[in-house]
């Protein structure tokens, strides 16, 4: 037995590159146990991953927390968002997801906003103007390109709810994944007939959105896995609102997340609709709002700066005024989904490690454009800005976020954030407790404050400028006009 003070619970966050999970004292917030295993993405055109590679990562993950798991009263999921999982009549994936990074869908996200009324009539009415990572898009694309596979879909589900499903046998989602699928109404809280008959999805297919607090279910049987059966399964969620939860967000904080995405975020009570596009409205996993932004490139991108340049990712020079625009993938926020990487300003005594900084600035400074419009007009715009995520652990990340934005940083001090808000949400089912709440009590969000230093405001517009001046480059890519 351990010598935790209270029940233990398990949290899961199944991200782009990994599955982690955490087993958790609910008492305390103590991670008595971890396990971490990766799985794979595709490269070419498209992102797809096999949603039994997240399982069989799962089962890894949680083997190797050893003992512990065995001991779990309650265990949730927190997933990346978006994905697309279709799966057939004996629950099989009928293809690999299509992922939130997956910009194939980009044609059929212009025609799904023009054909419903406009970006401002889906911002009112489902909270965001859906672009390429949106799974109505994906389920559009997957239409026109795949019907066979359209045909044999009995189930559509989002990467945390497979998990979950496979842990109860129930298909369960929650508010804060289900509304980033483009067919989540933020104005009535309920699935869109009118977008699902337009993309032709059947909403018998969707899981059941499960309120906040409320228990998806329990684990079945399963020798798979380390849990007895019978273990309160919560209703997990999307991997932002999850993180919102394990930082025991409150209105009026942002926080930038560096992983595979970047993110900007902040809870709001207000229910968003940003017609523009920028700012995706969605829900959070409490009942409350998660304005939001997101870009394609951001660690990962950079890290393929720093390789290409034979570089470590801390090697940065500061003093040059070389422009890099990190959109290797494309890119969503600005949403240019065609865009490819570009260097501007290049000189003969630019470094490389110059040149690695400017990548860094690209990365941040679209961050930070939208840092504004996911915060409420009142918010203290000289508040830190938590800063979370694998890019967090970076210094030059730090230092760069630092100097862009020139507001205090916190760094928690608790990584996998997204993981204890899961582990929170698991605590939140057993207790009743808000696992807001639960993770402030946890004090997860502690950890280092750096101070603000002046804005680089320079960098800031000279990066603006690149974007607006290439946007016809931006916007085709590297296809011949
Ligand atoms: N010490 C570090 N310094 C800078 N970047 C780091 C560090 N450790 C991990 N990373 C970056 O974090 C990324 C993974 O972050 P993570 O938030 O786990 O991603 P995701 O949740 O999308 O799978 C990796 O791509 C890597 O570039
Ligand atoms: O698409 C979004 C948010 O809208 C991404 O943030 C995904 O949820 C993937 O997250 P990470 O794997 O980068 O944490």
């Amino acid at each position: 037995m351990s010598a935790a003070e209270g029940p233990l619970v398990i949290g899961v966050d199944s991200s782009t590159q990994s599955i982690k999970a955490l087993v958790v004292d609910a008492a305390t917030g103590h991670v008595v146990a971890s396990g971490q295993a990766p799985h794979t993405v595709s490269s070419g055109a498209g992102r797809e991953s096999d949603p039994r590679q997240w399982w069989d990562a799962l089962c890894s993950a949680l083997h190797q927390c050893g003992d512990a798991a065995h001991e779990v009263a309650a265990v949730s999921i927190g997933g990346q968002q978006h994905g697309l999982v279709t799966l057939d009549a004996q629950g099989e994936p009928v293809r690999p997801a299509l992922l939130w990074n997956d910009v194939r869908s980009a044609p059929q996200a212009r025609r799904l906003v023009d054909e419903l009324g406009g970006p401002k009539a889906w911002a009112e009415r489902i909270g965001s103007v859906p672009g390429a990572s949106f799974t109505v898009t994906k389920w559009a694309w997957l239409a026109e390109h795949e019907p066979e596979a359209v045909r044999a879909t009995k189930a559509v589900r989002l990467p945390h709810d497979y998990l979950t499903e496979r842990l109860t046998g129930l298909g369960t989602t929650d508010r804060g994944d289900a509304s980033g699928t483009g067919w989540w109404a933020s104005a009535t809280e309920a699935y869109d007939e009118e977008v699902l008959g337009h993309i032709g999805l059947d909403p018998a297919l969707l899981p059941r959105v499960v309120r906040p607090g409320e228990v998806a279910g329990t684990v079945r049987d399963s020798h798979e896995l380390p849990f007895s059966k019978g273990t309160l399964v919560a209703p997990g969620t999307g991997d932002n609102a999850a993180a919102a939860l394990g930082l025991g967000l409150l209105p009026g904080t942002a926080v930038l997340s560096l992983g595979t995405s970047g993110t900007v975020y902040a809870v709001s009570r207000n229910r968003p609709a940003d017609p523009s596009g920028t700012v995706a409205g969605f829900a959070d996993a409490r009942g409350d709002w998660l304005p939001l932004a997101c870009t394609l490139n951001c660690t990962l991108a950079v890290d393929r700066v720093a390789t290409l340049l034979g570089l470590d990712r801390e090697a940065v020079e500061q003093g040059s005024e070389v422009t890099l625009l990190p959109f290797l993938d494309g890119e969503r926020t600005p949403n240019l989904p065609h865009a490819s990487g570009l260097l501007h300003g290049l000189r003969h005594d630019t470094t490389p490690g110059q040149i690695l900084q400017a990548a860094y600035d690209g990365a941040v400074q679209s961050l930070l454009d939208a840092l504004d419009g996911v915060l409420d007009p009142d918010a203290d715009r000289h508040a830190p800005l938590l800063l979370i995520g694998g890019g967090a652990r970076g210094r030059a990340w730090q230092e760069t976020v630092r100097r862009l934005s020139g507001r205090p940083v916190q760094v928690p001090a608790a990584g996998e954030l997204a993981a204890l808000g899961a582990a929170a949400q698991a605590a939140g089912v057993l207790t009743g407790e808000d696992p807001a709440a639960v993770a402030r009590r946890w004090r997860t969000a502690d950890g280092q404050v750096l101070d603000a230093v002046e804005r680089d405001e320079a960098a800031l517009t000279r990066i603006a400028g690149v974007v607006s001046d290439a946007a016809p480059l931006l916007e085709r890519g590297t296809d011949t006009p």
